[in-house]
């Protein structure tokens, strides 16, 4: 007959199905108690979550192993692990959830770009964002999640639609960065009417169904606000970071900081603030004009307990007559080289 230390290196290799840990990392298994005469074996078990379709399967496995060595009766007992036990293995739980979302290659760093009100910049941020870490070497694909108003594609002059695949969509890719965007799924730019949980369906559609292949980094553009897909993003994507967006006006700040304080109730950690349109600086006198005002960007970070990132002042990329991407900024161009800073910046954050 089996004895308590038997059971235990039986049990002990199996892993508690919510953590994703074995029995013995998580330290579940908590009582044993064999009857020799009946050959009965009963375990009291701790789990990450109990009374779920997991446990039934945790028990049938459970069940299984005992039997097959000796048991003719097996008696478990579930509970709840406590929670400092669940806290320290949150973050791994929370990978595997975006592992498998999408869909089992590689998890890329999830940055989603915030502002509390439209036309503050957030678009042009999330497009340079990317660009300026694609030419750091980083493979990035941005996700035009703003379904109000989608302008990555016309932004980056995206002009292709994506390919399918088999059951996949590609996404469509220009200057090395990868996209999608709702833009390339509605016809002639008619806005669409959208409902809460549509929105969580669409995002969702978004990893699953496209083949991002292996990504460092995944952009997206949230609609501005803090509304529902605020809940979405951080229920798909447990570990996403977020940059927030502001101009530099202290009311525009104000309204930012409610997004932000959205990224700090749904725990998701706070890269840093860009300052857009921060001030003109004028070509023949090198003077600089406060012309939305001063400060926003600061006061925000110091709500928010965070740092800017970069103060963008205002400009427009160089015109090109080969290339058109009206708001993609060259590598060489003073802002350009604002994003090449600000990236290397979330890199050392992101990656420290
Ligand atoms: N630093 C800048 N200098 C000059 N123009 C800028 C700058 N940043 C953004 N713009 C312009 O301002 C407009 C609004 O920018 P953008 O679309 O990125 O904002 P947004 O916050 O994403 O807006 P929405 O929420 O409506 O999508 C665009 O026409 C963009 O080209």
């Amino acid at each position: 007959m089996l004895t308590k230390e038997d059971v235990i290196k039986l049990l002990n290799p199996i892993k508690d199905p919510f953590l994703h840990r074995t029995l013995e990392e998580t330290g579940g298994i908590k009582e044993i108690t064999i009857k020799e005469e009946k050959k009965h074996i009963s375990v009291k078990v701790a789990i990450g979550k109990t009374n779920t379709a997991e446990q039934m399967q945790l028990q049938q496995e459970l069940v299984g192993v005992l039997k097959k060595n000796g048991a003719t009766t097996v008696g478990l007992r579930f509970e709840q692990l406590p929670d400092e036990v669940i806290q320290k293995f949150q973050p791994a739980v929370d990978q595997a959830k975006e592992q498998s979302l999408m869909g089992g290659s590689k998890n890329p760093h999830f940055i989603a770009v915030a502002s509390g009100k439209g036309g503050v910049g957030k678009s042009t941020v999330t497009v340079n964002l990317a660009m300026a870490l694609m030419r750091l070497g980083k493979k990035v694909g941005i996700i035009d999640a703003d379904i109000y108003g989608f302008s990555i594609p016309d932004m980056m002059g995206v002009e292709e639609r994506p390919q399918v695949r088999g059951e996949k969509i590609i996404p469509v890719e220009r200057f090395g960065v990868k996209v999608i965007s709702m833009g390339f799924f509605v016809e002639d730019n008619s806005p669409i009417i959208w409902r809460g949980p549509m929105l969580g369906k669409m995002l969702n559609s978004f990893f699953k169904e496209v083949e991002w292949g292996d990504l460092d980094y995944l952009l997206l553009d949230l609609p501005p606000g803090t509304g529902d897909i605020a809940m979405d993003v951080h229920e798909l994507l447990p570990t996403c970071k977020e940059v927030i967006v502001t101009t530099p006006h202290p009311t525009a700040a104000f309204v930012a900081a409610r997004a932000g304080q959205m990224a700090i109730k749904t725990e998701h950690e706070i890269l840093g603030v860009v300052e857009n349109m921060a001030y003109f600086e004028s070509k023949t006198t090198g003077e600089k004009e406060f012309v939305f005002g001063r400060g926003g960007g600061q006061k925000l970070a110091e709500v928010l307990k965070t740092k800017v990132l970069g103060q963008l002042p205002l400009q427009q990329p160089y015109e090109d007559e080969d290339v058109f991407a009206p708001s993609v900024y060259q590598e060489d161009h003073p802002l350009g080289k604002e994003y090449h800073k600000m990236a290397a910046k979330v890199i050392a954050k992101v990656e420290e």
